[in-house]
């Protein structure tokens, strides 16, 4: 079975005020058994090594030292506590031109570190509204996705770009479309594919955190604005124990 998570990701958000929704999130489920992600900005990361939770970075360079101006390394998350990075997420696409091929080196990189690549695809409104949503999905997990890649050290996450933020869901439909066709892919490409760890992202709440939950190969949710209060998580997660 794939391993259950339940992710946050803090985006450019969150100070050193905002650790105590870690405390009140531990109170809950501290002893979940359940993975528990929480992705803070590069500033925190240090800060949250004593919680019970794993912890991700949101970005990492391809190289793992060297003159890189405001980048971070891999190496530099693990040493700083942390055992995954989000590689590929739409804002870094969007906002920064990555491309397939740099999130594949980003993944290496990662793997390299000894951390665990939450590697992110999904299509835009236009593609979706086009029908290309699934040859969007299949060019970015041919190009994202690096050879060496397995349940141990890759989670995929699906985020439709246009419901990220906007309170817009897709329906389960929808989701349960993308996610078998993600896991067809995954499992032809690698042995251990049906292992692979599927999230979900883009809108997700408490209020719709069970029934997105219950679509088949949906292992967890990468979550963002819900993802900032313990009281805004702490539902989101009990679904997904309750899974
Ligand atoms: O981008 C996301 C997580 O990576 C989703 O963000 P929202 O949950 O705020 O829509």
């Amino acid at each position: 079975m794939p391993r259950k998570i339940a992710a946050g990701n803090w985006k450019m958000n969150g100070m050193q005020s905002t650790l105590i929704e870690l405390e009140k999130l531990e109170d809950k489920h501290g002893d979940a058994d359940i993975a528990i992600l929480i992705c803070p900005p590069f500033t925190l990361i240090s800060a949250c090594e004593d919680t019970p939770f794993d912890i991700g970075g949101q970005d990492c360079h391809t190289a793992q030292a060297g003159a890189h101006t405001g980048d971070i390394s891999a190496e530099m998350l693990a040493d700083a506590g942390a055992s995954y990075v989000l590689l590929g997420h739409s804002e870094r696409r969007t906002d920064h031109g990555e491309t397939d091929a740099l999130v594949a080196a980003k993944s290496q990189a990662a793997y390299d570190a000894g951390l665990i690549a939450v590697i992110c695809i999904g299509e835009t409104l236009d593609e979706r509204e086009n029908g290309t949503t699934l040859d969007v999905i299949d060019r970015q997990l041919a190009g994202s996705v690096p050879a060496t890649a397995d349940a141990l050290n890759t989670v995929i996450a699906y985020e439709p770009v246009w419901a990220i933020g906007t309170g817009k869901v897709p329906t389960t439909d929808q989701i349960a479309e993308v996610h078998a066709h993600v896991r067809k892919r995954l499992q032809d490409r690698f042995a251990d594919g049906t292992e692979m760890s599927l999230l979900y992202g883009g809108s997700v709440k408490g209020s719709n955190a069970a029934e997105i939950f219950a679509v088949p190969h949906v292992n967890g949710a990468l979550v963002g604005g819900a993802s900032l209060t313990a009281e805004a998580f702490s539902p989101i997660i009990s679904a997904l124990e309750d899974a």
